[in-house]
């Protein structure tokens, strides 16, 4: 569990996929540390937000993280603002937090690198 989140690729989500246990998310959680887990409606999601000078830069975010999702066929919540991007992962498919959308909060975070 503890090989680069980054360089892994998400797996297609079934319904019967495990959801990560609190053990795993503690681990993995250390790869993503500025991501926030939390509980909305029951289901645990993992969230960040990514400050910006301007809606335009928000917005170019926004589209990157978009084709991520496309490439991955995982999709996050994102709420695009002035300024700010708030993205929240979690696999609708087992209403909880798989090992994918680990995955894909590492992947968000190395789009600011470039
Ligand atoms: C049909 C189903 O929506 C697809 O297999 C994919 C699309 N993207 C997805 N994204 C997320 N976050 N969870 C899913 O379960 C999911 N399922």
């Amino acid at each position: 569990m503890t090989e680069q989140l980054q360089t892994q690729v998400c797996e297609a989500c079934r319904a019967d996929a495990p959801k990560v246990s609190d053990a795993e998310l503690a681990e993995l959680i250390k790869q993503i540390p500025d991501w926030v887990p939390m509980a909305r409606d029951g289901v645990m999601m993992l969230e960040r937000e990514f400050k910006f000078k301007n809606f335009k830069l928000a917005l170019e975010f926004t589209n990157k993280v978009a084709e991520l999702a496309e490439a991955e066929f995982h999709h996050p919540s994102i709420l695009t603002e002035w300024g700010k991007v708030t993205i929240t992962w979690w696999t609708h498919a087992i209403n909880g937090l798989h090992k994918n959308d680990f995955i894909c909060a590492a992947k968000t975070d190395a789009l600011l690198d470039n």
